[in-house]
C-alpha cells in the first residue's frame, strides 16, 4: 500500500455507506444478465476486497453460485505484474458468459484488465472507480477522483477523536 501513497485526499467508507453501496450496484444489475428474465449464471468476487460486495450483490439479486478470483499483485522495482494465483472452477466460468465478476474498486484497471482476459464476455462490477480504471468496468456506483485513497472499513476501526475546541 505505501508505494501507492501518499493520497491528496481520503475517502472513508463506513460499513452501513459500503452495504448501501454494494446494494445499488446489485440493483443496477438486476435483470440485465443473458439467461432467462435477464439472470445471472454466477457471482465471482475478486478476492479479498471484492468479496464483501461480491456477498451483498448474489444476496441482492438472489444467486446461489459464488466463486472466486485471487489475483496477486507484485511490484518488480517499478513495473507492477499481476498473476491469478486462484481460479474460479472452469466449467462454470467458460468465455465468461453470464458471469457477474465483483470487486470493491476499480484503481488503475490493472487486476481487471488481467481477469478481462481471461473471461471476456464476462460483466465486471465494481462498487467504487477511479478514473484511469474505468475503461474496465461495466458497472460501478461511485467514482472517486484519482489522488484519493478509498479506506474500506475492515481496514479502519473507531477511535476517540479530541473535541474541536480543546479542553487543555
Ligand atoms: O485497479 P487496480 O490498480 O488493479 O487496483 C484495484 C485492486 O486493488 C485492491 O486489491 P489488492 O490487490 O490490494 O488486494 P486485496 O483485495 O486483497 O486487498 C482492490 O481491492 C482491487 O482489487
Ligand atoms: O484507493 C484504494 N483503497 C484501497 N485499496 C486500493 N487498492 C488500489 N487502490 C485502493
Ligand atoms: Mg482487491
Amino acid at each position: 500500500m505505501n508505494d501507492r501513497l501518499p493520497h491528496e485526499k481520503g475517502f472513508h467508507v463506513s460499513w452501513d455507506q459500503l452495504h448501501r453501496d454494494a446494494r445499488a450496484l446489485a440493483w443496477r444489475l438486476d435483470g440485465k444478465g443473458p439467461g432467462e428474465n435477464g439472470a445471472w449464471k454466477a457471482v465471482v468476487g475478486i478476492t479479498r476486497g471484492g468479496l464483501v460486495p461480491a456477498m451483498i450483490v448474489s444476496r441482492e439479486l438472489d444467486i446461489r453460485i459464488v466463486d472466486t478470483i485471487s489475483v496477486k499483485s507484485y511490484n518488480h522495482q517499478t513495473q507492477t505484474e499481476s498473476r491469478v494465483t486462484k481460479s474460479p472452477q472452469e466449467e462454470l466460468m467458460g468465455d465468461g458468459t453470464g458471469i457477474l465478476i465483483v470487486d470493491d474498486l476499480v484503481d488503475s484497471g490493472k487486476t481487471l484488465e488481467l481477469v478481462r482476459k481471461l473471461y471476456p464476455k464476462a460483466q465486471f462490477a465494481t462498487v467504487y472507480a477511479k478514473p484511469h480504471g474505468k475503461p474496465q468496468v461495466d458497472t460501478y456506483v461511485t467514482e472517486v477522483s484519482q489522488d484519493t485513497w478509498i479506506f474500506f472499513p475492515w481496514d479502519m476501526a473507531l477511535q476517540y477523536v479530541q473535541p474541536f475546541r480543546g479542553t487543555d
